[in-house]
Parts: C-alpha cells; structure tokens; sequence
C-alpha cells in the first residue's frame, strides 16, 4: 500500500491571507518559520517567501493545487459583513467551506483552524462574560451572523481523529489595529459626516475589541496545540483582550486620538435601533433599484448598545492564551498607523 508522505508541520495556507487579519497572520507565521501559502480572491501585497495563489474558494480544484503539500490550513475568508449579501454569505461562508473541507480531506491537511466568531451566539441583547457554550443565536441579526453559524457547525463536525482531520474554532470579537479596514475607517467616515455627535443609550455598556496580535497568537496556539489527544477538538474558542471596556469609550478614545470630538449626546436605544430597522427594510426593497448602505444598520445599532464581552478562560486553560498586547498600546498602536485619517 502506497504511504502519503506527510509536509512538515510547518508548511501552512491562510485562505483569506490577503485580508486584514490574514496578512496579520501570515506576517507572523513566517517571523516563526513557518512557510507560507497564501489563497484569496485578490493579491493585495508581497511577503518575502509566501507564495500567493488567487482564487475563489468554492472552486475546490484551485484550492487542492495549493492544499497538496500542506498540513495545516488557516480558514480566514469571507466576504465582508457590510456587503449584506444573503446569497454571496451562504455561497462562500457555507457551501465554500464545505468545498475547504473537502479539498483538505482530499489533499491529506490534517489540521484545520477555522476564523469564526464570538457574534455567533449575539442576538442584539446583553451577553456578559459570555462563555463557549452558550447557545448559537436562534435569531441572527444579520445574513453574516447566520452563515458565520452555520459554517462553524460545518467545520467542527468534520473533525474526525479517525480521518486524521482536526479542526477548531477560533472566535475573535471587535478586531481592531493596523490596517483594519472596517472599524477605524467607518468611525472616522461617520465622524467627517458630523453623525458622530450621539452615544446610543447610556453608554455604559461593556464591550469586547481584541487587537489583531492577539487574534493571530489564539490563532496559533490553537494551530499547535491541535492534537489528537488533545481538548481542542472539534471546539470554538473565544478569543479576546480580556479587558471588556466601555463602547462608547473606545470609540471616543479612537476618536480623539485622532482629532475628531467625542459623542456627547444621547439618544435612547429603542429609537434608534427602530429607526435601522426601518432604514434597513427600505434599502432592502430599493435595492433591484438603487445599492444604497446606510451607515446605521441594526446589526451595528445592536453591537453600540448592548454589552456583548465574552470570556476566554476556555482558551487560557486548553492552549495557554494570554493577551499579548494590552488594550492601553493596542489603541494607541492604531491610532498611530491612522495618519491620513487624522483631522
Ligand atoms: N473584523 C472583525 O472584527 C471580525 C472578523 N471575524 C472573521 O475574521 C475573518 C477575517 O476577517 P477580516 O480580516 O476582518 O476580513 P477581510 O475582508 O479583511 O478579509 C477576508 C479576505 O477573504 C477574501 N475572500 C472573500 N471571499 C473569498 C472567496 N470566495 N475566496 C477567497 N477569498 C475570499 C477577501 O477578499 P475581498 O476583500 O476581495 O472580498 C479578503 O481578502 C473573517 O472570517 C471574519 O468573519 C470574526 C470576528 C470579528
Ligand atoms: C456607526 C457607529 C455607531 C459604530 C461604528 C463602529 C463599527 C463600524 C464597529 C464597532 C463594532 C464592530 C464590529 C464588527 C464590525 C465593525 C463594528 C460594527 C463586526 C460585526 C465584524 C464582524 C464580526 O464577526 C463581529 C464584529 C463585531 C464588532
């Protein structure tokens, strides 16, 4: 019988390592020796040493050229949450990571670590010191949310020590620092509106943002410390800065740092949560017509009033996780990588 020769436990591909956290990620893999494949839809930038290999991944050929002589694959993909595409969510966070897993199983990978994420279990109301087993949300905000479910399930039910495939979850919440091209830009977008005037509520609420070094160090302890014999097995991790901090003073310590004037006024949730909901079915009506992305829209209304922090002594127990860099340096980390979007 013919024996598969196994690639180094070092040799990785990060599918979606030309996004925000993947490029964070694949920078990190090579300064620890790991060599490094990189798929994604688009070439975004160049890394000494990683071969980059464009493609979509539901197209399961382009992925087994790539996953043939690895052993270990980062899922990090997926379209991003404000293009609000139901059919696009499903056809790449479900039915593509089906064709990941497929194409790993086929390709002899053994281990998997799938990008998931803590708003799988938000349901627009408090979660405090939320841990791993805490329900999946029965009612999504979002067609994200609901295929970012979905696609976890996928993947933590494919894991199989009989089949030599071992897959985790990762579940980051509030990813924020350099080059982030979510957070900080919309922030400061909407500040340049002069919408940036209201705090949603009273403010008080409690929030999770983990700085992406801290992600990709989950992301990597979970790599190695995927084994058979081990906890992490078919599991999701939450993985955060453990630091839960006020929303609105996060966002105002952003704000400043970069010149802009901190949200002062209130306004009751209730009302503006209404007022996206309304906004959002209006624009869901027009769009044969007209593609318009209100900057309000309840998922983000939800996230700005609520608690939602999460715990992540599941992580800190099952692969030593600690936060790298506190929450103080993070933000002024990003602030600093911000110039053009300073004032
Ligand atoms: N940002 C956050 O706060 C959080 C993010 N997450 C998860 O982390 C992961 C990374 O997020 P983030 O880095 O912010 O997102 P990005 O949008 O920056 O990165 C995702 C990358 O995947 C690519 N991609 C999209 N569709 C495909 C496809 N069909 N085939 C191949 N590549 C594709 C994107 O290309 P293109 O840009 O051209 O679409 C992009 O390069 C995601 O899974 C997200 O759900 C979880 C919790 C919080
Ligand atoms: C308009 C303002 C009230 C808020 C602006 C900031 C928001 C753009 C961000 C604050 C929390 C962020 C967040 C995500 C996206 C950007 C924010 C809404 C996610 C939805 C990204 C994808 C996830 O998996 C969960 C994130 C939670 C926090």
């Amino acid at each position: 019988m013919a024996t598969r020769i196994r690639p180094s436990s070092k040799r990785c591909a990060v599918i979606g390592g030309s996004g925000f956290l993947g490029r964070h990620l694949v920078e990190r893999l090579v300064e620890k020796g790991y060599s490094v494949a990189v798929f994604d839809i688009a070439q975004r930038y160049e890394v000494p040493g990683v071969t980059f290999h464009q493609g979509d991944l539901c197209d399961k050929q382009a992925l087994l050229k790539v996953l043939k002589d690895v052993s270990l694959v980062f899922h990090c993909a997926s379209p991003s949450p404000a293009c609000d595409d139901r059919n696009l969510f499903w056809k790449v966070n479900v039915e593509g990571t089906r064709t990941v897993i497929q194409a790993c199983q086929e390709a002899g990978v053994q281990k998997l670590v799938l990008t998931s994420s803590a708003s799988v279990v938000f349901e627009g109301t408090d979660i405090k010191n939320g841990k791993e087993d805490l329900p999946y949300a029965k009612r999504p905000i979002d067609y994200y949310t609901e295929t970012k479910i979905q696609q976890e399930k996928v993947v933590l039910e494919a894991c199989s020590k009989e089949k030599d495939f071992l897959t985790v979850a990762i579940r980051p919440h509030g990813i924020f620092g350099p080059r982030d091209p979510q957070l900080v830009p919309i922030l400061v977008d909407t500040a340049r509106k002069g919408k940036m005037k209201f705090i949603i509520g009273d403010g008080t609420n409690l929030v999770d943002f983990t700085y992406v070094e801290n992600v990709v160090h989950g992301h990597i302890l979970a790599a190695e410390h995927l084994k058979p014999d081990s906890p992490l097995c078919g599991k999701a991790y939450h993985i955060t800065n453990d630091e839960p901090i006020r929303f609105w003073d996060f966002m105002s310590q952003v704000l400043v740092g970069l010149g802009y004037d901190a949200p002062r006024y209130h306004l009751p949730y209730a009302l503006v949560y209404g007022i996206a909901m309304l906004l959002w079915l209006i624009t869901s009506l027009l769009r044969p017509l007209v593609n318009i992305k209100p900057t309000f829209t309840p998922m983000r209304v939800a996230l700005a009033g609520t608690h939602h922090y999460y715990s992540c002594s599941r992580a800190k127990q099952d692969m030593g996780y600690q936060p790298v860099v506190r929450l103080k340096e993070a933000i002024a980390r990003t602030v600093a990588s911000y110039p053009h979007l300073r004032r």
